[in-house]
Order: structure tokens, then C-alpha cells, then sequence
């Protein structure tokens, strides 16, 4: 728990040191009123007591609890805007941390887990350790100052409080040990609970069409179930532990007093020195008492802080090595890939793709083209063999530059619930009106625009959901064209297009593609035919290279898809 607490708090070290200063300031406030009281005690049992001193001392203490109100409200202030501070510092290094993960990662971790690492335990965090940092502080420093004062007046009464800390030690240890074991658990419930609940809203349009909706709902309400049953697992079962701790205080307070009356009337200590320990005994056990349930609070915090530094150290695509290429050929060497381990996606690919040239992936459904395009882009990283731009390997590429050399357009067309707009302004976010109005003009956006009642500011829903396939698409080709990439991945670009668009398309595609290295997934045979070089692929492996003309001679593959392809095109129904 140290190592993660240092870990996190190093995001704010700076405001850290000035927290615990403040901290310590309140507990040895806190401590000092029974400290102060106990001069009254001594005063007023004296033989001849002096009032003038008594009502110093008094005055003292209400000057002190002047003090202690405002260095409570400082220490609180501080401590609160620190761990919020330190809470969206986390949060901020967490979403850079994110956006450099391969696909992958997100393929293997739930969205809805991510999610809950970002808000629910950071927040577990902010809540539980803004809260416990004052606690903790007058547990160490209170009781520190506090012992040392009861050694003082008599270290036999002082050691007699102080053993009842190693046996509580027994019972807290069983407490923590229930409390990391089932509070993951209870955590994995609440994200389980938090991804079904977005399985379940995001799909509800599915589900309804399905008639699905009771079953699913019954999946998430036995996920709720399963979070209430092992929240209450959590908070009863190391409950009694800390109870039992607890009364061992109580039972180490009541020995102490029987002690002290042993001692009394043997003579050895004076009545002024018992009442010192009563008041001072047990306002020495309070702050134990609460860091102990706090200690186990912190515990589970720690389950959260675990999964935190477990985002924070998994590896990104990151790289320090910042290698420029000097041109935009494309180097596939020996490349082999899969998506999950001791499976093989890609096996031994091998290929060259000349700078300005066209290279068409072409091959059954399931035989591995979208994989090598989104190998290029990086959405995953190779598990064997490198794929190189202009001799470099794109691993030692700077993320930033490397994605200004690609433009993608891909089957699934993601946008922005923002306006037609400015979704093609992602492609080149300080291009002006005019640059966009063009890209939007030759990818046959405006086409369709011109009808819509707010035209290019039309919103287009979350994911694009209010406009069709084949506008999606068009908005996407528009962003390539803006975008205006050395390098350009096509897959199935005009797959949603009506045949008389499709036509305008493959115009303004043979414009994006114009003087730029094109890898091409194309369906359609026919629209392949002019490229440089065509790699047939058969289960993520190369059966077949060449120009359109020698693979129709080989008679193997692609001149089995194109005769059928030629079949289907006279085909009318
Ligand atoms: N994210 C993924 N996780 C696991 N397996 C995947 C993933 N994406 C694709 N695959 C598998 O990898 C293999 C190759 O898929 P890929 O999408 O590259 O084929 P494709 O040739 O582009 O197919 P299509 O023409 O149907 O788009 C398939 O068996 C597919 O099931």
C-alpha cells in the first residue's frame, strides 16, 4: 500500500510535504487541550492552589481553540484541495496513459472497466484518503506526543496502555487479510455490474428488436445482486475483527486503571498522576481507534489504488526513439500476428510496397486483409517480424508523426456527435472553411448536405447514428482528403454506396490516392485492377502475387474470384 500511495501521490509530491506539515499541526493541536487540562489537575491538587495560574491556563485553552479552529480549517482546506488536485492529475495522467494502448488492450479489457478505473476508483481514492490523511496524522503524531508525556509521569502505567497495541495487532491482521481478499471481488462485481449496464443501454435498440430485453435485464439485475451480496461480505465479515480490537483498547484501559489503583494504594503514585492517565489514557486509544477502521477503509482503497498503477504500468505504444522516414514505401518483413495468444492471425508475411504505388489486398472473408491494414496503422503491434515506412520500423516512430503520415478509410466509420463540419475537421484540425468545403465537395458530401436544413452544421449523433452508411463513409473519405497523408489505407471504402455514388467516390478516391502509398482491401475485383501489385491471401497467409494479368493467368485463387465475380456482376434480380 506504501509503494502505491507513493506512487500516486507523486503525481502532487510538491503539495504533499506542505499536507503532512499541516496535518501534524492539527493532531498536536488536538493533543494539547488534555495536556494543558492536566496543569489545572495538578494546580487544583497542590496544597495551596493558585487560582490566578488556573485561570491563565484557561484563558490559554480558549486562545488554543481559536488556533485549533483555524488550523483545522486550514489543514481540512488544504488536505481537500490536495487530493482533488492530486485526484484530476491522476485521472488526466490515466486518459494520456489510455489513448497510447494498442487496440488490444481494449479488446481485452472490458470498456466498462476502464471506465470504472477512471471515475470509481480514483474516486474511491479522492474520497477515502482526503478523508483519512487527518486521522492518520493524529494517530501517529498525537500518540507519539501523547506517550511520550505518560513515560514521563510513569512509564509503567504508560507500557501497561501501550500493550494492548500488539494485541490488537493479531485481530487487525485477520481483518486486513478478509478485507484484500474479498474486496476485489466486490470491486470485480461493481465493474461487472458497471459493463453490463453499458452492454445494456448502448445494445437496448438490439435487444428490443429481439425481444431480448427481459433476459438481458435479468443478466444485469443478477449482476446488482451480486454486488449487494458481496458488499455485504465485505463490510460484515472482517466487522466482528475490529470490534474485538476494539474492546481490547477498552480491556488495556480497564487493566491500566486497575493498576493504577494497585500502585495507589501502595503509595507509589499520587492521585494527580491516576486522573493524568484516565483523561490522557484514553484520549490516547480515540485516534487508534478510528485509524483502525480507517486502516481497513484504506486497504480496500488499496484494491482500487492496485488497479490504478496496474493502467499506469502497462505498456503504450509509446515510444522515446523518434526516427523520421525519409520516404513512404511500406516494408512488410517476415510479419507474424494474432489477435489472441497461440493463435496465428498473419504467418510469415512478406511484402514491398513501393512509394506511390498501389498495392490490393484481395482474399476471402476471415483471410487476414483488415488485420494487415490495421497492423500499418498500428492499432496493434506486431508479434513477430517488423513492418517498416521509408526503412524505419514504425515502432520507432513518434506516435505523433506517424499518424500524420496515415490516412485510413475504414469500414466502420466512426464520428463525433458534433457537426458534419467539424467531423471532417478532425482530418486537419487548422484547416480553413475553404480546404473543408472542398474535401467535403469531392468526397460528395456536400451532395447531400445541400438537403439537410443546417447543412454542413447538421449533428450527426453519437457515433453518427442520424446518417446513413454511405454518408458516414463520404464524411470519412472527406477527412482523408483533408488530411492529405503520404500514406492511405482503403478497406471496402465504397462497400455502402449506391452504384451512381460509388462512381463519384472512386473519383475523389483516385484523387486522395493520387501520388501516395495505397494499400487497398477491395471486394470488388474490378476495382483493383489498375493497382501495381495484388496479394492474395488464404488464412492469414500469402497464396499469390502479381498484376491483375498474371493472376488471372496463374488460374488459382483470384482468378476463381473473379470469374465468380463476373458471373454475379450480369446477375439481375
Ligand atoms: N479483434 C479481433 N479479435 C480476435 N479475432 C479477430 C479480431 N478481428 C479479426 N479477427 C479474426 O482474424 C481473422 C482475420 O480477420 P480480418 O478482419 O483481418 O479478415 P478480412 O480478410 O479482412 O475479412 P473480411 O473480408 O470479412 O473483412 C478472422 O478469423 C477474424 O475472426
Amino acid at each position: 500500500m506504501i509503494k502505491n500511495l507513493k506512487y500516486v501521490t507523486s503525481f502532487n509530491s510538491k503539495e504533499t510535504g506542505k499536507v503532512i506539515l499541516w496535518e501534524i499541526i492539527h493532531s498536536i493541536f488536538i493533543a494539547a487541550p488534555s495536556g494543558i487540562l492536566l496543569v489545572i489537575i495538578w494546580e487544583l491538587f497542590s496544597e495551596q492552589p493558585n487560582l490566578t495560574k488556573v485561570w491563565s491556563v484557561v484563558g490559554l485553552m480558549t486562545v488554543m481553540l481559536f488556533l485549533q479552529f483555524f488550523v483545522a480549517s486550514k489543514s481540512m482546506v488544504n488536505s481537500n484541495l490536495w487530493v482533488y488536485d492530486l485526484s484530476t492529475k491522476l485521472r488526466i495522467a490515466l486518459g494520456n496513459r489510455i489513448q497510447k494502448f494498442s487496440l488490444g488492450f481494449f479488446k481485452k479489457r472490458d470498456p466498462g472497466e476502464i471506465a470504472s478505473v477512471m471515475l470509481q476508483d480514483v474516486a474511491n481514492f479522492e474520497g477515502i484518503f482526503g478523508h483519512s490523511v487527518g486521522n492518520l496524522s493524529s494517530a501517529v503524531f498525537g500518540t507519539t506526543v501523547l506517550s511520550l508525556f505518560l513515560f514521563v509521569y510513569d512509564w509503567r502505567l504508560a507500557l501497561c496502555l501501550l500493550m494492548a497495541l500488539p494485541l490488537i495487532y493479531p485481530f487487525l491482521a485477520l481483518a486486513n487479510y478478509l478485507v484484500s481478499k474479498m474486496g476485489r471481488p466486490q470491486i470485480e462485481a461493481r465493474n461487472n455490474m458497471g459493463a453490463k449496464f453499458l452492454e445494456y443501454v448502448q445494445g437496448i435498440q438490439h435487444l428490443k428488436s429481439y425481444g431480448m430485453v427481459g433476459e438481458k435485464h435479468k443478466v444485469l439485475e443478477d449482476s446488482f445482486k451480486d454486488l449487494k451480496s458481496k458488499s455485504i461480505k465485505l463490510e460484515a465479515v472482517p466487522g466482528p475483527f475490529i470490534v474485538t480490537a476494539a474492546i481490547v483498547f477498552e480491556i488495556g484501559f480497564l487493566a491500566m486503571i486497575a493498576l493504577g489503583l494497585y500502585y495507589l494504594s501502595g503509595n507509589t503514585i499520587t492521585i494527580p498522576v491516576l486522573i493524568t492517565f484516565l483523561i490522557m489514557g484514553y484520549n490516547l486509544y480515540s485516534p487508534l481507534k478510528v485509524v483502525m477502521v480507517d486502516y481497513l477503509i484504506l486497504r480496500y482503497m488499496n484494491e482500487s489504488l492496485n488497479r490504478i498503477v496496474d493502467v499506469m504500468e502497462t505498456p503504450t505504444m509509446e515510444t522515446t526513439i523518434n526516427e523520421v522516414p525519409a520516404n513512404f514505401d511500406i516494408h512488410f518483413e517476415d510479419v507474424s500476428f494474432g489477435y489472441l495468444e497461440k493463435q496465428t492471425t498473419l504467418e510469415a508475411i512478406n511484402f514491398y510496397v513501393p512509394e506511390q504505388s498501389m498495392l490490393a489486398l484481395v482474399g476471402y472473408s476471415g483471410s487476414g486483409k483488415t488485420t494487415i491494414a490495421s497492423l500499418i496503422a498500428r492499432f496493434w503491434d506486431v508479434d513477430h517480424g517488423q513492418i517498416k515506412i521509408g526503412g524505419i520500423d514504425i515502432r520507432n516512430i513518434h506516435q505523433d508523426h506517424f499518424y500524420e503520415l496515415i490516412s485510413e478509410v475504414f469500414q466502420e466509420v466512426y464520428l463525433f456527435d458534433d457537426t458534419i463540419y467539424n467531423n471532417i475537421k478532425i482530418g486537419k484540425p487548422n484547416a480553413t472553411k475553404e480546404e473543408i468545403l472542398e474535401a467535403a465537395d469531392k468526397a460528395e458530401v456536400l451532395s447531400f448536405t445541400w438537403e439537410l436544413k443546417e447543412g454542413m452544421d447538421t449533428k450527426v449523433g453519437e457515433g453518427g447514428n442520424k446518417l446513413s452508411g454511405g454518408q458516414k463513409q463520404r464524411i470519412s473519405i472527406a477527412r482523408a482528403l483533408l488530411k492529405d497523408a503520404p500514406i492511405v489505407l482503403l478497406d471496402e471504402a465504397t462497400a455502402s454506396l449506391d452504384p451512381e455514388n460509388e462512381i463519384y467516390i472512386q473519383q475523389a478516391i483516385q484523387e486522395l490516392v493520387k501520388s501516395k502509398t495505397v494499400i487497398v482491401i477491395a471486394h470488388k475485383l474490378a476495382t483493383i485492377q489498375k493497382a501495381n501489385q495484388i496479394v492474395v491471401l488464404e488464412e492469414g497467409q500469402i497464396v499469390e502475387k502479381g498484376t491483375h494479368t498474371e493472376l488471372l493467368n496463374n488460374e488459382h485463387i483470384y482468378r476463381k474470384m473473379w470469374d465468380i465475380q463476373q458471373k454475379a456482376g450480369g446477375w439481375k434480380i
